[in-house]
């Protein structure tokens, strides 16, 4: 399963946003996106799900349908009449999933992104924070072989946002799919990442993968390290 980009150009009116462009997505990872803002990181993602057609070049989807991409925004609405279970349920309900799949496919969601407390409840009484695990659990309802996350941690608290990265991990290491992250923080990047590519020049660079050993990372002096030289490289943008 991957999704290969050849030779893809693709221009706003005359702002150039890639240029002969070529890479290959693959199963069973988690990339994530670095680069400036304006560079293309949305604009690549509705190249990926279909959204938007390049000029030239073509997106190849290897085993994988359109509808097995799916997108969770930075801000996601959900709808403000449906409680929490109500809004995980939509996709399933959508597509038909029986009541009993469906019952536990929430069950396993609420309680893995902590949501179980905020169940019934509606979107008006929840925190920003709250939301956007909302918006990421209900990505995660239709299993897709692709999630597309577009800053997924951008409005939390730190403690928050350790344990959704957490959560991510876990959900791709149980699906065996493929996430890719859009990020604006180095040390996300880094610690999500088994990829870590950065938007530049109008093309997709691969940089080094963190090499440091994944357990434990948060307190390791390597992973600080890759970081600061992460850092380096996205200044140098
Ligand atoms: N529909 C559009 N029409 C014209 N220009 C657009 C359109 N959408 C985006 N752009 C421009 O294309 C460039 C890339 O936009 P895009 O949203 O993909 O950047 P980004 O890297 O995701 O930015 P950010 O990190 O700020 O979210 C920007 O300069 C933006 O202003």
């Amino acid at each position: 399963m991957s999704i290969i980009i050849k030779n893809l150009n693709f221009i706003y009116e005359k702002n150039q946003i890639f240029q002969n462009t070529d890479f290959q997505f693959d199963d069973n990872k988690i990339y994530t996106l670095l680069g400036p803002s304006g560079i293309g990181k949305s604009t690549l993602f509705d190249l990926l799900t279909g959204f938007k057609k390049p000029q030239s070049g073509t997106v190849d989807y290897q085993n994988v349908q359109r509808s097995e991409i799916l997108t969770v925004f930075q801000n996601n609405q959900i709808f403000p009449w449906l409680t929490v279970s109500e809004a995980l349920a939509l996709p399933l309900k959508i597509n038909k999933v029986s009541k009993g799949q469906t019952g536990s496919r929430v069950k396993r969601l609420l309680k893995q992104f902590g949501l179980e407390a905020l169940a019934h409840k509606r979107p008006h009484a929840l925190s920003g924070g709250q939301l956007q695990r909302v918006a990421i659990a209900q990505g995660l309802t239709l299993d897709p072989k692709f999630l597309l996350l577009d800053e997924p941690t951008s409005s939390l608290d730190q403690e928050a946002k350790e344990e959704i990265q957490d959560r991510l991990i876990e959900e791709q290491h149980t699906r065996k799919s493929t996430m890719i992250i859009i990020t604006h923080d180095i040390e996300e990047a880094a610690y999500l990442g088994q990829e870590i590519i950065l938007v530049t020049n109008q093309r997709l660079q691969k940089i080094a993968n963190p090499t440091f050993n994944k357990n434990n990372r948060r307190q390791a002096l390597e992973f600080y390290e890759f970081c600061i030289q992460l850092r380096k490289q996205v200044r140098q943008l």
